[in-house]
Parts: C-alpha cells; structure tokens; sequence
C-alpha cells in the first residue's frame, strides 16, 4: 500500500487550515472542527459512550461491582475516534487534507494498566474477567483508604510534595488506584507493564508510541520537582510498591501543546484524516480548556462544569493552599503555576434527582413541553424567592473532592418538610453546588491566590438559572466561554501549536479562545439572601464534613458492609 504522503508543511499557513479537537468527557466524546486563524469551529459531532459508566457488572463476566467502583470501556474511547472525527470532519464540509494536526485530552485520572506495547489488559483473554485489568474512571472511590494511608504516610514523613495537593492525595488518583489493585489483585498488578492515564493512552493510539504529558503526570501521579515520590516512601505503604513509578510510570515528560509524533496510517484509517500530521501530548480535560475560554492570564479562574466541575486556576506564585487538588508550575499554560480544585458531583447530582426524585407527571408534562426534564425543572423552579423552599443541601454526593479531599462523604438535603416539591429541591440542589464553588472560591482567596475573574465553560453553562445562582452566591460575574464545547476548542488550541500553526499556547489562545465577559452579574438583594443561606452551608459543612467520628463515614461503612453481605 503506498503510505499516505506526508502533510506539507507550508499546509499551516493556508487560510482554511484546521485542527481537531477531541474531549473525552465521563459520558461521552467530543470532536470539533477549528480553522487556526481565527479559532472559527466549522463542525462537531459528539458519540456517547456504549457502555457508560460501568458501575454495576464487570462487561466481560456480569459479576457484580463492589460500592464505589467505576470503569470504563477502553473501545469505547476508540470508538470516538471512529465515529465522532469523521463526523465532525463531515459536519464541517471540511477537506482532510486542509486538516494540520489532532490533539486530545481526558477526564483524569482515568487510569488503566496495560501491556508493554499498550493494549489494555481489560481487553486481553487472560485478564479481562478480572475487575482490576479494567480502567478506573476518574470517580472511582473505592481506593479511598489506600488514600488514608498514603496521607498518613506522607505527613508523618514530612514529604515535601503533600502541600503541593492541599495536603491530601485524592483517593480518585494514580497512586491511590494502583495501590488498591496490586493488594487486591497482585496477579493483575504484576502483570501490568504501563500504568497509564487515559489521556496518553488515547494520544499512543494516533501515534503508535507511548507518550506522557507534564499534567496528568504532575495532578495525579504526583510528579514534583522533576521526581516521583521515593522508593523509601512508597515501601512504606507496600514493599512491592517501592518501584511502582520506576517500573510502570517513568517517561519523558512531554510539554502541554508540543507534537509528539505523527498521526499513524492506522489511526488515519480510523479518523479519515491525512496520516503523520501533528499529534499533540495529551492534556486533562478541565485544564485544556483554559486558553478556549480566555483564562491563561492569572487570576482567571475557570469552571469547567459537567458531570463534575473542575476549577482550574493560573497564578503568579507558588502557594500552599490546603484542600486544592494541587499545584504544578506550568500545569494549565506555560509561565504560571496552575492550580486546580473541584467538585466531584454536579451535574451528576442533578442527573441523580431526575432520575430519583421526579414524578411520571413531570416527566409527561416535559415531553409535552417538549422540554427535557433540566429544563421543565429549571422553569419551574426559577420564579421563587430565594430561600422560599426552606432547604440547604450538602453537595457531596460523590464525595468532596475539594476543600475535604474525603470520598467517604456523601450528601444531605436539609429542611424538608410534607410540602417540599421536586423542583425546590432541584434548586436547593443547584444552590448546594455554588456554595461548594464559593466555598473553594475562598479558600484560594484565604491560601493567597487571588480569583480576580470567575469563567465558566461545559455542558452546564446552559443553565441561564444555574448561572445566575451562581452569580449571586459568589457575588461576583460569570463570564462564560462562548463554545459549546470548551475542552475540545482548547484540544484544538493546543492542536495547533503543536503543528506550528502558532508559536505556543498564550499566543493560540489570544486567537483561537473566545469569552463572553460578565454574561450574568449578581443581583445584591439576592446576594444578601444567599449569604445567610451560604452561612448555613458552611455550618453543614462543619458538622457533617470535620471532626474524628463522622456519622456520614458511619453511614458509609454500614452501607458497604450490608451490600457486601448480600452480594456474597
Ligand atoms: N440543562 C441542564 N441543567 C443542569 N445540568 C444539566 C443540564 N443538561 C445536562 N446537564 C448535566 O450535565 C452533565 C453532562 O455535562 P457535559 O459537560 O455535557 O458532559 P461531561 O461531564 O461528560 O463533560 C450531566 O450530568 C447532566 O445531568
Ligand atoms: O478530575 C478531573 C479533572 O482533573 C476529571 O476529569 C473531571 O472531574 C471529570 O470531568 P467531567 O465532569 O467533565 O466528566
């Protein structure tokens, strides 16, 4: 087969050249089309996962999934670049050939084990019907007490790194997750070559060859410094562990927006698009969205709001501040240290009272509408006072990721009474999620990182209520990026300097990134309701979230304890 013949290197400079940008969200991927001159997007297509979120049974045998657990489906991933490339390419009327570079990012840590050329043991014989060969997904919680271990470790050690995440390692990252496989399945460990975030397993797939970028490596592998944690520290959790990085994760450290390789005639069967163009490193899907939404000055802090929310976050100088989920000196752009906090159930939690807490009548009245039910929810509660439902709910749902850093949290919906109705508790659900931001808010203020801007990109932001809450609980302006798919734009930001098309990523982002500044401005006599409501927020919080004997770690320990039980 002749091989396709190698891009043009003058094709950057033509009027109509592009780049594809791809996020790989929790539910599904995202591609889009985005002309380098002028960050125009000429088309997108999204392709939802098949399998989802796999939190119930294992795939490959139907066997039940312990509490906490949450996979994915590596061929799922695979399937975006077969479906939603060509199709975005389609939608945009756009010839490959006027197409110069891919780059792509994920949500992190999605993290899976696989063999030394890459494959994912979830989808070899010998391993797939083990729960531990297949990828845990960022939201994964059941490794929270390998987490414990590894915080109690690292303070008692003095271990430079730990104020660097807020002073506890989330249970939701690499070290956390690998620990838990190699002391309850040391066969699957042990057979794992590379430990890899999905955010390089997806770029090795265009490529061929293994890459690592510097965020995923410094946000959740706990790279400072130009090192991994020691052999000394990781002995101390498990003598096998001592060589975890050395063995399974050590590689140069690409640069966010540097190429590192070309598209291969694999992946260009796959894609449809010209084979050797410019691959860029993988990013993480809240990060890569900065320069898409006019948030690389420092300052700007940006929320990328989905599934869950990350709050990604430039600034000057390097601080502790306690309860982030961590620094890293060129993390989001290069020239700033990037700071990132966030919330590990939003939208989730909105997503969770549709489908727990609305009658069948609401969900015909939608369909007459012809609303969906986060709209038919939102109108109906968008008229009332503030604080006229008399609740305040706890957003953890998922657990708090940032300030608590503590997945063994959950929940609490406070106030209710005989005559609460749906949609006062899908507001006082939305309500929840802006103190949780306003709460994180402050502790960067507190921890000496200013927030001068708040920004906000993601499928949330369509949310005009949702918005304005938040506008009034923070008393300050949402500005709003203007795409419709900000991870992606920042993917083919990114794209596009790794193509030569821009010399780096502030330059690419002054003309490719787009923000509507001041979309929603807070109202002050609404502001001022919300701070007593904010005031009992964090009386909640103190209650339910600090202290030596938590009833929501009680409640979590019976709750496992009993489906245990009745699962054996
Ligand atoms: N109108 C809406 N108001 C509030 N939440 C919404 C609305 N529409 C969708 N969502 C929530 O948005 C989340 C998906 O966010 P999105 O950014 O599209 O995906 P991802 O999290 O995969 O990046 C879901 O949890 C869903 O419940
Ligand atoms: O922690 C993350 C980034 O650091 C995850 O990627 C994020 O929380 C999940 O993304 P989304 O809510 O968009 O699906």
């Amino acid at each position: 087969m002749t091989p396709h013949p190698l891009p043009d290197p003058a094709a950057r400079h033509h009027p109509e050249a592009c780049t594809i940008g791809v996020d790989f969200g929790t539910l599904s991927g995202r591609a889009v089309v985005v002309r380098v001159r002028d960050g125009a997007e000429l088309g997108s297509a999204v392709h939802e996962y098949r399998h989802a979120v796999i939190e119930d049974r294992l795939p490959s045998t139907g066997a039940p999934l312990p509490p906490d657990w949450a996979l994915q489906h590596p061929e799922d991933w695979r399937d975006v670049l077969r479906t939603a490339v060509p199709a975005a390419l389609a939608d945009a009327g756009t010839d490959p050939v006027r197409v110069i570079g891919i780059a792509t990012d994920f949500t992190a840590c999605t993290v899976l084990p696989t063999t030394p050329d890459g494959t994912p043991l979830a989808l070899t014989p010998e391993w797939a019907d083990r729960p531990h060969a297949w990828p845990k997904l960022w939201k994964h919680h059941a490794a929270q007490e390998q987490a414990d271990r590894i915080n109690a470790l690292a303070h008692a050690r003095g271990e430079k790194w730990i104020a660097r995440y807020g002073g506890k390692i989330s249970s939701e990252w690499q070290y956390a997750k690998a620990l838990q496989v190699l002391e309850e399945d040391p066969a699957v460990y042990a057979a794992c070559a590379r430990w890899i975030e999905a955010a390089d397993w997806i770029v090795w797939q265009l490529t061929g060859a293994e890459s690592r970028n510097t965020c995923t490596a410094g946000y959740k592998g706990i790279h400072q410094d130009g090192a991994y944690p020691s052999p000394a520290f990781l002995a101390g959790l498990h003598p096998d562990f001592a060589d975890f990085p050395a063995t399974r994760l050590e590689h140069p450290l690409s640069p966010l927006g540097s190429r590192v390789g070309g598209l291969s005639a694999g992946a260009a069967r796959w894609t449809g698009l010209p084979e050797g163009i410019a691959v860029a490193a993988g990013n993480v899907d809240a990060h890569v969205a900065a320069p898409a939404a006019g948030a690389v000055e420092n300052g700007r802090m940006l929320a990328i709001m989905g599934t869950s929310t990350c709050h990604v976050l430039n600034g000057a100088a390097l601080a502790e501040v306690p309860g982030i989920c961590g620094v890293v000196d060129g993390g989001i752009v290069e020239g700033s240290y990037g700071y990132e906090a966030g919330q590990s159930a939003v939208g989730d939690i909105f997503a969770w009272w549709l489908r727990q807490g609305v009658p069948e009548h609401y969900r015909a009245e939608a369909e007459a509408a012809g609303e969906d039910l986060h709209e038919l929810l939102t109108r109906k509660a968008a008229g009332q006072p503030v604080g006229a439902h008399g609740l305040v709910a706890l957003d953890w749902m998922n657990g708090n990721r940032s300030p608590l850093v503590d997945h063994h949290l959950s929940g609490v919906v406070a106030g209710l009474t005989l005559d609460t109705r749906p949609e006062d508790v899908y507001r006082a659900l939305l309500e929840s999620t802006a103190y949780g931001t306003r709460t994180i808010v402050e502790t960067f203020e507190e921890g000496g990182v200013p927030v001068e801007e708040f920004i906000v990109t993601g499928g949330l932001k369509k949310n005009a209520l949702l918005m304005q809450i938040y506008a009034d609980v923070l008393r300050r302006p949402v500005s709003l990026g203007t795409s419709e798919q900000g991870p992606a734009l920042g993917s083919a930001i990114h794209a596009a300097v790794a193509a030569g098309a821009h010399p780096d990523v502030r330059t690419a982002a002054a003309v490719m990134g787009s923000v509507r500044r001041h979309a929603y401005l807070p109202d002050p006599a609404r502001a001022d309701a919300y701070d007593e409501l904010f005031g009992e927020y964090r009386a909640l919080h103190e209650h339910f979230g600090t202290g030596p004997d938590l009833l929501l770690h009680r409640l979590r320990r019976i709750r496992n304890t009993a489906r245990l039980a009745a699962d054996a």
